[in-house]
């Protein structure tokens, strides 16, 4: 790339693609890959690719479930043969989208070659390192997190070969960019690797196709851990000093989850702000990775989330200074799969250190923290995490606070986000949505900063209560097609 880029403003844009959009790769290629685009028009992009949808999954563990993939079963010290087989159903899961994507083309026989390589590579690395682990001296737990991140490029350098081979058989210059660290002599610093691979592409006759996993000293999923390719992607854009940075998905980004709500019924975002998307990304659902837009905030790259099938559609512009011009719900979020965890001991009335030992435990295993809440005796953390650890939390908890009460509660929460939301009597609207739909709210949070407000209830209402409040908050406000056009 000219070195003039990194001082101007350059021509390009970079731009991440993900999973869940992915998967629909050939309807990518009609739209924001190739589409009418012909000659010059091709270029000036960068593609920062995710693995396609629930391939990470069953490499590492399910994001929401838990659930163990391969580096789960391998991590745990189950039976060998248990990751074996995980492996084996990655390496189906692979083949099958290689074979919808390339039928019975030479094309895929090098698809298929490339992964299987890569999938048996990693297989007798694993073996090899188990077997080294039997003797004593060396720990398996020593190695976990290089297993863990070798697993995961392998995700994203599938759907990043494929996606050079489809656009090369169509005729355009794509060139990949395999940020996995396969075969690399030794690992460099995260910049240095990116600055590295990026060294000598002329974007406006190339394609770069850049895997979204970046291997690099600092070890991108110990820093970042699920979400990494959003890490990979403003990284890029900031080190190219890129013209926009847009991520693409599977819907625009709207006032709920058109899954729940139906398309019928939400309305797009056209404009927000940070703050809003950090809100979203403490939920789970994330607009875009908290550490990730804190480099494009800092250096004023606006950040566009577009609609990966609709790509004359503007989307959503995040900026840093917007904030709706009349107060109002902006998107009705949540999460379901919450477990409160509550502790209760009179001896707590008047003893803060109580609070800070709870979240130091519960910081030391790892578990998130979503939201919680607290009265004179009692404090409830809701917490996303796997059953097992947060169970762990329950009996350390007990076994350090003989006297306290401690109970688990499957929850949901669903919350109401705006850039402001100072709307007159929305806790009352919102609570009497809820209560006609037959929901009963197990706790409710409100800051004084008002951007959001939170409705926790019971597992099993939490589909019905998006649906109450968004209908309540959003759907009478009659917003029309779009909430602030950009
Ligand atoms: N407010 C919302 N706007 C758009 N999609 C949403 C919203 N809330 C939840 N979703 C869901 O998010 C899914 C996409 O998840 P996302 O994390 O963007 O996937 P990916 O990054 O893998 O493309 C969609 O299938 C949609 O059902
Ligand atoms: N595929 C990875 C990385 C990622 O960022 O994915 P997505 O862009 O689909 O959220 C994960 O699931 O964590």
């Amino acid at each position: 790339m000219p070195e003039s880029e990194n001082t101007q403003t350059a021509l390009h844009s970079v731009e991440k693609i993900g999973g869940t959009s992915m998967s629909r790769f050939t309807e990518l290629m009609d739209t924001i890959l190739i589409g009418d685009r012909s000659g010059e028009d091709l270029y000036q992009r960068i593609f920062v690719v995710s693995a396609y949808g629930g391939m990470t999954n069953l490499l590492l563990e399910h994001k929401k479930t838990g659930e163990p993939g391969v580096y789960g079963r391998f991590a745990n010290g189950e039976q060998e043969q248990s990751w074996h087989e995980s492996l084996d159903k990655v390496r189906d899961e692979m083949l099958a989208m290689n074979r919808a994507l390339f039928g019975d083309s030479t094309a895929r026989a090098k698809a298929d070659g490339f992964i299987s390589e890569r999938i048996e590579g990693a297989r007798s690395c694993m073996d090899n390192l188990q077997a080294l682990c039997r003797y004593g001296h060396f720990q398996l737990t020593d190695h976990l997190l290089r297993v863990r991140e070798m697993l995961a490029a392998i995700g994203e350098t599938h759907s990043a070969f494929n996606t050079v081979l489809a656009l090369n058989e169509s005729g355009v210059k794509a060139r990949l960019v395999d940020l996995s660290g396969w075969h690399e002599p030794e690992p460099l610093a995260f910049e240095e690797m990116l600055t590295r691979h990026l060294e000598g592409i002329d974007l406006a006759t190339e394609l770069p196709i850049v895997t979204g996993y970046t291997h690099c000293k600092e070890g991108l999923m110990k820093t970042f851990d699920r979400g990494y390719s959003e890490m990979t992607f403003s990284k890029i854009a900031t080190l190219t000093n890129a013209r926009e940075a847009v991520i693409h998905k599977e819907f625009h980004l709207s006032t709920a989850d058109p899954g729940i709500v139906g398309l019928d019924n939400i309305v797009t975002i056209g404009r927000t702000n940070y703050d809003v998307a950090d809100q979203l990304s403490n939920l789970g659902m994330e607009a875009i990775h908290p550490k990730a837009a804190k480099g494009l905030r800092e250096q004023g790259i606006e950040l566009r989330i577009k609609n990966a099938f609709e790509p004359d559609h503007s989307g959503t512009l995040i900026s840093q200074d917007y904030c709706s011009a009349e107060p109002c719900v902006e998107i009705i979020a949540g999460r379901s799969g919450v477990l409160a965890l509550e502790v209760f001991d009179q001896d707590m009335l008047g003893d803060i250190t109580y609070e800070i030992e709870l979240l130091q435990l519960l910081k030391e295993l790892k578990v998130y923290v979503i939201a919680r809440d607290s009265d004179a005796n009692s404090q409830t953390y809701y917490l996303s995490g796997t059953r097992k650890i947060i169970n762990r939390a329950v009996r350390l908890i007990g076994e350090k606070y003989s006297a306290a009460e401690v109970q688990l509660h499957r929850v949901a929460i669903v919350s109401a986000i705006g850039s402001d939301m100072k709307v007159p009597g929305i806790l009352a609207k919102a609570v009497s949505a809820l209560s006609a739909a037959d929901i009963s709210v197990q706790a409710l949070h409100q800051s004084v900063r008002q951007v959001e407000m939170q409705a926790i209830v019971r597992e099993q209402d939490y589909e019905n209560a998006v649906r109450a409040l968004h209908h309540a908050l959003i759907e009478k406000e009659e917003h029309g097609d779009v909430i602030c056009a950009a």
